[in-house]
């Protein structure tokens, strides 16, 4: 064969190992990409179908971790380190067969160095795992810190705290970076010790080899080729090693990552488990069914599911004892017993921690009471469908609400997602927002900021019940805010409550007198159980009542000079009172 040939042939061959090469490279990466977002999105979505009980126990940067880091260093155990240890393995595999073939005896010399580095291997990958969900705790504290500086910016601003932060910062990462260090630390004597050992072993393979080849038993040639495969063997054994300690560093994330996935909510979800999700991902519709199966699963048999439409609202607290699971020695709610009737308003009033929004927090399911029930329409919220609750039957409108990071129109049709722009500026202006929304340049499109904070607090507040208004919920939790707004502004929002409240079940936590007044009923709420239940004329004209002398301890807002009276009745035209708000808003936001 002419050299040009031999040339010629290997050009090819190495250019079929560069695409080769090429095509294993390319292919790691994106089955890692793959494996890596299919983690997260199993974990988002163990996530969303979890209980509100557990997100109490739990630290958003470390869960934020969990998706974001932990998730890549399985995807680089999965794939990286799979297929270095692919390599490795063969190539052990390979070369030991060679060193066999060459001197069974001078092979038998060699390779018992291979037990100890295994019994190593297995010493230091166990160390590895557990140091490792150690180091990605360590970066969840830093992101816990980050994160609490990015939602409360304003709060380190206005304290000058920026220095503390700083600190606090600076002391997570130092927690994080001293476990890494150890990491680091333990990695290298590692590898420190399996080059020694592989080098000891090559030594013993010299001299024994030398001692062959004088007494004649093996040619100098030989020997120098089993030295050639011995270094191979040494290194590819040695490379063995690194891949199992960086395949349990995998594990030790992983596990943090199967945790949130394995985590068993105790309520339905309206959101489907991975895998039944995964099962009929080739059709959305068989999804959807999926979906609506879990529901049934979870509760163990199928669940109550009517449209909106056929809910009555007639609500009862029956002898309800709740502690929240994070205090469960503290009791709540103690023999918590309410009736609402439908289309009523209740007022729920008590001094500060009494519980009335741990009352309203279970009439949405958020918990579920250790004793008693909480039933809508005759049943028992257990039997109830998680989609045919929440949002659908019941909704809320919370203190101090949040806006979700999207445009105005998106918010709006938070809880009806395919309402059309007329349902939309129809639901605005019962919510008396529809002027100011159409004085934004962008109108519907314009984007509200996180947590809808590029609103003033009025604003947000009737967004927040323009939502409740399209969605149109029977029966509705309202959390009334304590902190006063305005007076021009005040007037706006009182007013689209009383269109949110209108031909309702009404649950309202109350901290004005207008709103007691305007309720059909006040309850009044005391170490966890309702001690006086009327009309509000009825109670607060005996002065020995309960409310009596909640009013007389100023635990109630006192508004009457503004609200007085006109509250039971009419429905002012939203023209007016909008361009009273639209005024009012500018100083909304500059408090
Ligand atoms: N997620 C929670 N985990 C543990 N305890 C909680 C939780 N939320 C509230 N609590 C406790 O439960 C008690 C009742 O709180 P709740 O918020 O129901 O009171 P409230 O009557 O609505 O008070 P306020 O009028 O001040 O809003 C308080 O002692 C409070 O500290």
């Amino acid at each position: 064969m002419s050299p040009s040939v031999v040339v010629a042939g290997l050009a090819g061959l190495f250019a079929v190992q560069a695409g080769l090469i090429g095509f294993r490279s390319g292919a790691l990466a994106i089955a890692g990409e793959r494996i890596a977002t299919r983690l997260r999105i199993d974990a988002f979505r163990s996530l969303l179908r979890q209980d509100v009980a557990w997100f109490d126990e739990q630290s958003t940067g470390d869960l934020v971790n969990r998706l974001s880091s932990d998730a890549t260093v399985v995807q680089k155990a999965l794939t990286t380190q799979v297929a270095a240890g692919l390599r490795n393995g063969a190539m052990a595999v390979g070369s030991t067969g060679l060193l066999v073939w060459l001197s069974p005896s001078l092979a038998a010399v060699s390779l018992c160095a291979i037990p100890p580095l295994a019994i190593m291997a297995r010493g230091f990958g166990r160390y590895m795992r557990g140091r490792q969900e150690r180091v990605q705790r360590g970066l969840g504290d830093t992101l816990k810190v980050a994160e609490g500086l990015v939602a409360g910016v304003r709060t380190v601003r206005a304290f000058g705290a920026e220095r503390r932060e700083l600190a606090r910062f600076e002391t997570a990462v130092g927690g994080a970076l001293e476990q890494a260090r150890r990491v680091s630390v333990a990695q290298a004597g590692f590898d420190a010790a399996l080059h020694w050992s592989t080098n000891l072993a090559l030594l013993a393979v010299l001299g024994y080899g030398g001692f062959l080849v004088e007494s004649g038993a093996m040619t100098a040639g030989d020997l120098t080729s089993f030295l050639m495969y011995s270094l191979y063997a040494g290194f590819n054994f040695a490379g063995l090693g690194s891949v199992w300690a960086e395949w349990q560093r995998g594990v030790g994330a992983s596990r943090r990552v199967f945790a949130v996935l394995d985590a068993q909510p105790s309520m339905p979800s309206v959101v489907a488990p991975a895998s039944l999700a995964r099962a009929d991902a080739a059709a959305a519709a068989e999804a959807a069914a999926a979906e609506a199966a879990a529901e049934v699963a979870s509760g163990g048999s199928a669940l109550f599911n009517p449209a909106a439409a056929e809910v009555e609202g007639v609500v009862a607290f029956d002898d309800v004892t709740f502690a929240y699971p994070t205090r469960s020695d503290a009791p709540v709610l103690r023999g918590f017993t309410l009736a609402l009737e439908p289309g009523k308003t209740t007022a729920l009033v008590g001094a500060s921690g009494s519980g009335k929004s741990t009352a309203a927090a279970l009439l949405l399911r958020l918990y579920d009471p250790q004793g008693g029930s909480v039933s809508l329409d005759g049943r028992n919220l257990r039997e109830w469908a998680a989609g045919a609750l929440r949002g659908s039957a019941v909704g809320l409108v919370e203190q101090q609400p949040r806006l979700v990071a999207a445009t105005v129109r998106d918010n709006i049709a938070y809880g009806r997602p395919g309402a059309s722009d007329e349902e939309v500026w129809a639901a605005a202006r019962d919510a008396n927002c529809a002027d100011f929304i159409a004085g934004f340049p962008q109108g519907l499109d314009t984007p509200v900021g996180e947590g809808g904070q590029q609103l003033s607090g009025g604003q947000r507040a009737r967004v927040a019940l323009a939502r409740v208004l399209l969605a149109a919920p029977p029966v509705v939790v309202l959390d009334e805010a304590s902190a006063a707004l305005d007076a021009r502004s005040e007037a706006a929002v009182t007013e689209a409550v009383r269109r949110v409240t209108r031909g309702r079940t009404v649950l309202t936590i109350a901290h004005r007198l207008s709103t007691m007044r305007a309720a059909d009923t006040v309850a009044v709420l005391e170490a966890g159980r309702v001690v006086e239940l009327g009309p509000f004329s009825a109670l607060a004209g005996r002065p020995d009542s309960k409310l009596s002398a909640l009013l007389a301890g100023q635990l109630i807002r006192n508004d009457d000079g503004r609200d007085d009276g006109s509250d039971a009745g009419g429905d002012h035209g939203s023209d007016g009172s909008s361009d009273e708000s639209d005024a009012s808003d500018e100083s909304d936001r500059e408090r």
